[in-house]
């Protein structure tokens, strides 16, 4: 990304106590993340968040994702390999063996969720300082989303302007989860949109409403 080196991706699918409205049991969402991630080594999925007793804000995700990455470089600097390996299987092996400098984890998302810092009562401003100011965060633009404004408008990401990246997404496209659970509900294809193995996985649980199959 021209000042930084991107040595792998991460995904925590979210907590089943997150209650977030048509949202799967997490073995199915981490079944689902596992086949789609089969031929992908360099983006990988950690369970660590579903695991929890309860939700975890994105602040603390972040925080043990951190810590976990620091342990690992630690461990391959002082040639001691003690840390849990269920609990590592995400990060990948040339940073395990240190063959890369500090690594942080950075908060990926849409702008649409960077957006979302604005919904009353849903992020602690502590915690947005956090996420921005020790982590940072790398935003895609998506459709009807202004980020340069909405940063522009917030004190607290204005003053974090250097940890965050705006990537600009030239050949924007619309998926949305909402409208691919919308389209499975109603027996509409969501062929291209989703890759084929997950879909296949979809239809044998009948997940999302799905019930007969346009391909
Ligand atoms: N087409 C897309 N382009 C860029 N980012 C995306 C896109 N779809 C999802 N994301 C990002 O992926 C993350 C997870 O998104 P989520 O699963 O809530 O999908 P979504 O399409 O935003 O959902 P919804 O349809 O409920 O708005 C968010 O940060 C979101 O902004
Ligand atoms: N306060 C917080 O830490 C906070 C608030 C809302 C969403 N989130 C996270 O953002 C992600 C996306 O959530 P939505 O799909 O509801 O936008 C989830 O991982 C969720 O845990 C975190």
């Amino acid at each position: 990304m021209g000042t930084h080196e991107v040595v792998g991706g991460v995904v925590s699918p979210v907590h089943d106590t997150y209650g977030k409205k048509d949202l799967e049991l997490s073995h199915h969402r981490i079944t689902m993340l596992k086949v789609a991630l089969r031929d992908h080594d360099w983006v990988r999925l950690s369970e660590w968040e579903c695991r929890q007793e309860s939700w975890s804000r994105t602040r603390q995700v972040l925080q043990y994702h951190q810590n976990q990455v620091n342990a690992a470089l630690n461990s391959a600097n002082n040639n001691c390999f003690d840390v849990n390996e269920s609990d590592t299987s995400w990060i990948p092996e040339y940073v395990k063996n240190n063959d890369v400098g500090p690594v942080k984890v950075k908060l990926l998302c849409g702008a649409d969720l960077l957006e979302s810092f604005g919904t009353p009562g849903l992020w602690a401003d502590t915690d947005i300082a956090e996420i921005v100011g020790q982590h940072g965060l790398v935003v895609i633009t998506r459709a009807s989303c202004n980020p340069n404004e909405f940063i522009y408008n917030s004190d607290i990401l204005t003053s974090y302007m250097a940890n965050i990246m705006l990537v600009t997404e030239w050949i924007r496209n619309e998926i949305s989860s909402t409208k691919i659970r919308r389209a499975l509900r109603r027996s509409e294809s969501v062929r291209y949109l989703i890759p084929d193995n997950v879909i296949d996985y979809i239809y044998e649980h009948n997940l999302f409403g799905s019930k007969k199959r346009y391909v």
